[in-house]
């Protein structure tokens, strides 16, 4: 079985629209399921360059269990419309709308003239003894004066022009202009029109909203055996976390030293402040070199293709805000409260079974915000749209402003694999803040992005604006520094209003929905095909997975600070080169 023959490429009885994919095949050469190029990791050599590959040309569509949109041709299509809705409303319509002046033929002339010698901007006129204003937009018809003219005043044979060509009616000395104007109210009316179409394609028509705001993926991504592999990796770095504990004295030669000896023995149990977990990050707990190449090579080659054709966005713009295992047991932290993640992306991967409960509840948030007032609004159990108990080795997919908590685990543990990934526009590693492909539609054009990126605005004006001031004495002198977002508070505040409101927009519009895109019982040959595929054929650009999880990008995509663990840990940073 070629993993990319075309008759495989779709599930049957799915329609297939998408000329561009007969292309991307003819550019692909697949050697058989089972050809000697297994490990993705001994292969380097035989990657070639990806230039010639197919955008979207993804090794586990043959498992997909749903169309996935051909991101590159809807968004071709979007940007028709977008063109054709612009067109109409703006230009189509008023013509359509526009009349003539309800008046006498006389003041018809002299309004004529009036108009004439205007621009199209607004005039006004005497109408009954009042003063109203009128007209934005003039259309000019022109008529032959020696044609026949019908009594009132219209010419029977009539050619519609803009109004800024009426200079060249004029001229010719045979005809004479007759305006029709829209009225201002009507002009208002198409406006609102196009807003509201654009809005419309924007936020439910366009392919990067429709199928990512609210829904939650399923898809393999390890096997049981890797699972178990994961879970003991861990747990090994819990032991090496414990005894550096035990030889320490003291929490100041190891943070947080006494919650470490709590059981679960070194574990992480406050490592993010609000919503705490036990866990252990990838970076900052004592993970070694082959553990980080393991889990990266597995990331490379599973998740980072399967991001890329879900959500449309290239590989290279993913990277990682925080990967880490976290531990949930019966009997001690069992569970975490309904939050959002910090990231545009959250992957959680299942690497345990045999525990009672469990499970991740994904809420919809619409009746939250007809609870106006109250600020303490607790989601409600009937709000959940998705309860999601996967199968071990299963990882759910979803965009982290989708709320939602881990259920109570009653009996037993629970051990899953996290990441929070941002979507980055330009590439922060690159000297000049080269872009990383991310098309606009799945940036600036899609809520979730959009709305990710002005909290990271606000918390970067105001990380620029305390910095400042705890390391200035007179921080309002340092003028090359102060920067235009940590001037003004009005500013921070726009960025956390934008932020909330593109948020409620994107829970208010977006069908939630949970979709398991490759069913567990074919975990085996769908990550098998993966592997090859990536053995075969690595990306040019791949995520960052690891010296990714330091940094943050404000808004405009310049560095605007480096996560505590970072500082702490610059050292390991440049020793491990991950
Ligand atoms: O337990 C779960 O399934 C959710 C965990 C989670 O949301 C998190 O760690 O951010
Ligand atoms: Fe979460």
């Amino acid at each position: 079985m070629a993993y990319s023959s075309s008759s495989m490429r779709r599930p049957s009885g799915k329609s297939s629209r998408v000329p561009s994919y007969s292309e991307y095949e003819q550019s692909i050469t697949a050697p058989p399921l089972g050809s000697s190029c297994c490990s993705s990791l001994q292969k380097e050599e035989s990657r070639t360059d990806t230039k010639a590959m197919a955008p979207y040309d993804y090794a586990g569509e043959e498992f997909l269990s749903i169309h996935l949109p051909i991101y590159e041709f809807d968004r071709i299509m979007l940007a028709v419309k977008l063109v054709v809705a612009f067109v109409g409303w703006l230009v189509v319509i008023p013509i359509m709308l526009a009349t003539s002046p309800a008046s006498s033929a006389a003041e018809g002339k002299k309004k004529e003239k009036c108009s004439s010698s205007t621009s199209n901007t607004t005039v006004s006129q005497k109408k009954n003894g009042t003063t109203t204003r009128t007209k934005t937009i003039k259309i000019v018809e022109t008529t032959k004066k020696k044609s026949k003219t019908e009594p009132n005043g219209k010419s029977k044979k009539t050619s519609i022009a803009p109004e800024h060509s009426s200079k060249k009616a004029n001229k010719e000395e045979s005809e004479e202009p007759i305006v029709k104007e829209v009225s201002e109210m009507a002009n208002m009316l198409c406006i609102l029109g196009f807003m509201v179409t654009f809005l419309y394609m924007i936020i439910v028509a366009s392919p990067d909203n429709r199928y990512t705001t609210r829904g939650v993926f399923e898809a393999p991504l390890f096997t049981r055996e890797e699972c178990d592999f994961l879970v003991d990796m861990a747990e090994t770095v819990a032991q090496r976390n414990y005894e550096a504990a035990s030889e320490a004295r003291d929490n100041t030669t190891i943070k947080d030293r006494d919650l470490m000896m709590t059981e679960p023995a070194g574990w992480q149990k406050k490592r993010h402040k609000l919503y705490s977990t036990t866990d252990l990050n990838v970076i900052t707990d004592p993970f070694s070199k082959t553990d980080r190449q393991w889990i990266k090579e597995k990331l490379n080659a599973r998740l980072a293709p399967t991001i890329e054709r879900l959500y449309g966005v290239p590989q290279g713009s993913i990277r990682a805000n925080d990967i880490f295992v976290i531990r949930y047991d019966g009997d001690r932290q069992a569970s975490l409260k309904p939050h959002t993640d910090d990231g545009d992306v959250t992957f959680s991967a299942l690497l345990s079974d045999g525990f009672t409960g469990g499970g991740t509840n994904y809420y919809d948030r619409r009746n939250q915000y007809y609870h106006t007032g109250n600020t303490r609004y607790q989601p409600q159990p009937d709000e959940v749209f998705a309860h999601v108990l996967p199968q071990i080795g299963q990882m759910t997919l979803f965009r982290s402003p989708i709320l939602h908590e881990g259920v109570q685990v009653k009996k037993g543990r629970r051990y899953l694999l996290i990441g929070f990934l941002s979507v980055d526009n330009v590439d922060p590693w690159s000297e000049d803040n080269e872009s990383t492909g991310l098309s606009w539609f799945a940036s600036w054009f899609s809520l979730n992005w959009a709305s990710v990126r002005f909290k990271t605005g606000y918390s970067s004006a105001v990380y620029t604006n305390s910095k400042l001031k705890a390391n200035q004495d007179d921080w309002m002198a340092v003028e090359e520094e102060r920067d235009w977002m940590s001037e003004s508070t009005y500013i921070r505040g726009l960025f956390i209003q934008f932020h909330s409101h593109l948020t409620m927009l994107a829970d208010l519009l977006s069908t939630h929905f949970f979709q398991q895109i490759v069913a567990a019982n074919q975990t085996k040959p769908y990550l098998e095909n993966m592997d090859q595929a990536y053995a075969r054929r690595r990306p040019n650009k791949l995520p960052s997975w690891f010296s990714g999880q330091q940094i943050e990008l404000s808004i405009d995509g310049s560095f605007h600070s480096e996560w505590s663990t970072r500082t702490r840990n610059s050292e390991k940073f440049d020793r491990e080169e991950i």
